[in-house]
């Protein structure tokens, strides 16, 4: 089935609201942040091959601001052989949480998966050898966010990962701008109007603040991960891996 087209800020706004993960964006989801995150199915596809790296047996993998639940099935289709293994999606918009759990019922597996609709913030988290937050920690007010990487290096085992993706500010203004305006002509190239373009800039600015970098990786190290890596960057968006140190260390 092709996904329904995203054309939500098409049409001109006379105020643009702030964005909202509500049922009409659920309805374009999957064609939205394709056509909006530069590399998403690589992205996708390097979550499959880490959790197949660093899953434990009886252990939990966390997809934290699961949406549709695309990082869920990505792990998911990796762990049939580890014994008991359980797989939790925590998302606070009731809309995305409905229709995730149809499509997570959609494909049969071995494997459980319990859909939760939470704050990720307050979501109980233990016992987990891999914790993805694939483009929802900047979605999280900047102040708390230290909080919620401290309580899932917590809850992670010796040896266990936190598989983060963000999008992201260059501290060097110039570079900045030339990562912005990459990322809107990968838009343009997509199908995305100037219109819809900048509304949709408009809609997400006071709900999406952005960190540098470099404040991701001061981030990590004092909550504590020994080791911290950019694996992935396409423009302004990046995927990182972080990893609690093993019992050996
Ligand atoms: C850009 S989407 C994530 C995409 C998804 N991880 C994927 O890979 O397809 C951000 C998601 O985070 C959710 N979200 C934002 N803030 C949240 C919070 N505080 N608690 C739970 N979910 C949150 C939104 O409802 C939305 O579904
Ligand atoms: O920066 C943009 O234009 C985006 O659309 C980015 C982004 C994201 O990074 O999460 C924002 C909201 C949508 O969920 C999909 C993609």
């Amino acid at each position: 089935m092709t996904p329904k087209r995203d054309a939500i800020f098409s049409e001109p706004l006379t105020a643009v609201a702030d964005f909202v993960f509500d049922a009409n964006v659920v309805e374009v989801f999957p064609d939205m942040i394709n056509r909006s995150v530069p590399g998403y199915p690589s992205i996708l596809h390097g979550i499959g091959q880490l959790t197949k790296r660093y899953a434990q047996p009886q252990s939990r993998l966390y997809d934290l601001g699961c949406s549709l639940g695309a990082a869920t099935l990505a792990m998911r289709n990796v762990v049939a052989t580890v014994n008991d293994i359980e797989i939790i999606g925590v998302d606070n918009s009731p809309a995305m949480v409905k229709r995730c759990q149809l499509h997570v019922q959609g494909y049969k597996s071995q494997v459980p998966v319990t859909i939760r609709c939470e704050d990720v913030q307050t979501t109980e988290l233990s016992n987990a050898s891999v914790i993805v937050m694939n483009f929802t920690l900047q979605f999280v007010p900047p102040e708390q966010r230290d909080a919620l990487i401290q309580r899932i290096y917590s809850a992670l085992k010796p040896g266990g990962i936190l598989l983060l993706a963000e999008k992201f500010h260059s501290s060097d203004t110039a570079m900045d701008a030339t990562l912005i305006d990459l990322h809107h002509e990968f838009k343009r190239a997509n199908g995305y109007s100037e219109l819809e373009i900048s509304q949709k800039r408009a809609a997400i600015e006071n709900v999406m603040r952005i960190d540098t970098l470099e404040r991701h990786h001061e981030r990590l190290q004092q909550a504590g991960f020994a080791h911290h890596q950019v694996w992935f960057q396409c423009y302004n968006f990046a995927a990182m891996l972080a990893v609690k140190a093993g019992t050996e260390q």
